[in-house]
């Protein structure tokens, strides 16, 4: 039974809830119908556990920003917050130890932008293994799903520990394999029956996979920490890693920094920012190949703003309002955590008329927002006008929210955005993107799952003329 004056839903039956009517493998169209029906704030039972649902840019923002507090919270009682057993940042609750850990790593993440081996420096560094990749495909069709995976990765791994894996390194296979393994139990049934069923949460089925699985990753991490730690020297800091044992030494007597939330928080991050950054990357090379002409027109504006410089900067961006529109309709499309990382109410509360008690699970629908009918000129379509004014000039409207918002919003957005810009503007620079002859009619269709993910499909990769002298002649010089 739904608490008095909780949020309307359809009539959910016993011990299951509503989880029957909705489509698991991919929920959010009945979660589409279900707005229709009760509107933009309703709710559903996940076994006998009420659910609110925000719909829309006005909700999502009336809670998480408006009532930042009364809505930061995560659940703790959920299979991966026992397989975590809530350390890290991303599932931590609500209270001082989130804070701090939350700010440590956006300050080590901002202080990086300006360091000696920077943000950027980074990220250029990992796209020169990508485009020799492409070289070498150049003229061929290919599947870029694995290297868009491991650069994504490489890029956050160098930030954290400083060190980039060859794509075929076995420290590299090994977690992307068990990223993989975990994420598909974590968003699979079993993961449903443990959160659903207490009872069950003992007995030897699938799910204790999960537990000796991250027990693994925590190992590997643990290596990897020793390691580091016999060639840091305090206080000149080279990753993340080594600003985190500078933390521990000045906070001695502080027990929310210590080695196994560190281990922890190494993990979150790195699979945070893998799987987002390089789905989104998939999805925009998709939506490039069939839309030709704004492929073109990026590559104008790039030719065009760079001209004989070397590399592109973050800064560039400016003087790129097409590219920007087009990297960002291409976020706004891929929707790539349709139903962010789920909150909790941190204390009684009240939203649009509903009474919402403290620790109801909140499902912000993010892509209810990106796709909102009213907040969008094309809503429906791969159109970079969503983002420019009349004049041109790129504009970003509230309901942008692929990062979510409020006091949870991701920590890693700075870095994704730098990366999307640099990955896709030396891409587009270097190589023209074609969806193959053979390959039929594209299929736009996604995989759900706690980040969204298009259809495998491969790309036609040919050098471009003007580019391909430049290139040609800087391998000569080599
Ligand atoms: C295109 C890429 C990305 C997208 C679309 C994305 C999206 C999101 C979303 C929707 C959330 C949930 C926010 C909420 O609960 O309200 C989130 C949280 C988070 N993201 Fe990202 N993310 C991306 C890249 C990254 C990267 C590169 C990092 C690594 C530094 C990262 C680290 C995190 C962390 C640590 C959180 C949890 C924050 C907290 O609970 O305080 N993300 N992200």
């Amino acid at each position: 039974q739904r608490p008095k004056n909780f949020p309307p839903g359809p009539f959910s039956l016993p011990i299951f809830g509503n989880l029957l009517q909705l489509n698991l493998e991919n929920p959010i169209n009945d979660l589409k119908k279900l707005r229709l029906r009760y509107g933009n704030v309703y709710s559903i039972c996940f076994g006998s556990r009420p659910v609110v649902v925000l719909n829309g840019v006005h909700a999502v923002k009336e809670a998480l920003v408006n009532q930042s507090v009364e809505f930061a919270g995560r659940p703790q009682d959920l299979m991966i917050n026992h397989v975590t057993k809530n350390e890290g940042v991303v599932l931590l609750n609500h209270g001082p130890v989130w804070r701090d850990v939350r700010r440590f790593s956006l300050m080590t993440l901002r202080n990086f932008g300006l360091g000696k081996q920077s943000m950027e420096e980074r990220i250029l560094g990992e796209v020169s293994y990508i485009t020799s990749h492409l070289e070498k495909c150049a003229g061929k069709s290919m599947d870029p799903q694995n290297l868009f995976h491991k650069a994504a990765s490489n890029i956050i791994t160098t930030v954290l520990f400083g060190t980039r894996y060859e794509h075929e390194d076995k420290f590299l296979q090994l977690f992307i394999q068990l990223f993989k393994e975990l994420s598909k139990i974590a968003n699979g049934p079993w993961a449903m029956i443990y959160d659903t069923f207490p009872v069950v949460r003992n007995l030897p089925l699938p799910f204790q996979k999960a537990f000796q699985k991250f027990e693994v990753l925590k190992d590997a991490v643990k290596d990897l920490i020793s390691q580091h730690k016999m060639s840091w020297v305090p206080r000149q800091p080279r990753d993340l890693l080594d600003c985190y044992l500078d933390e521990m030494e000045k906070r001695e007597d502080d027990s929310s920094f210590n080695e196994s939330q560190l281990v922890t928080l190494l993990l979150d991050l790195h699979f945070a920012g893998t799987d987002t950054t390089s789905n989104t990357l998939l999805t925009t090379f998709l939506y490039l190949m069939t839309h030709p002409d704004v492929q073109e027109r990026c590559q104008k504006e790039i030719d065009q703003v760079l001209g004989e410089k070397l590399q592109a900067s973050f800064e560039d961006r400016h003087r790129m309002p097409y590219t920007q529109a087009m990297i960002h309709e291409a976020q706004r499309v891929a929707n790539t955590v349709p139903l962010s990382v789920f909150h909790t109410t941190t204390k009684d509360t009240q939203l649009m008329g509903y009474d919402i008690p403290k620790g109801t699970l909140i499902i912000p629908n993010l892509s209810s927002v990106l796709n909102e009918e009213s907040q969008w000129k094309f809503p429906h379509d791969f159109n970079p006008s969503n983002f420019l004014n009349d004049e041109g000039e790129f504009v970003k409207p509230e309901a942008f929210m692929p990062f979510s918002t409020g006091p949870r919003m991701c920590l890693g957005e700075g870095l994704a955005r730098m990366e999307l810009f640099l990955v896709l503007v030396t891409l587009l620079r270097h190589f023209q993107f074609i969806w193959p002859e053979d390959a039929g009619e594209p299929d736009y269709s996604t995989i759900f799952g706690a980040t969204m993910s298009p259809k495998p499909y491969r790309m036609d990769v040919r050098l471009r003329n003007k580019r391909e002298c430049v290139i040609q002649s800087q391998n000569t010089t080599e």
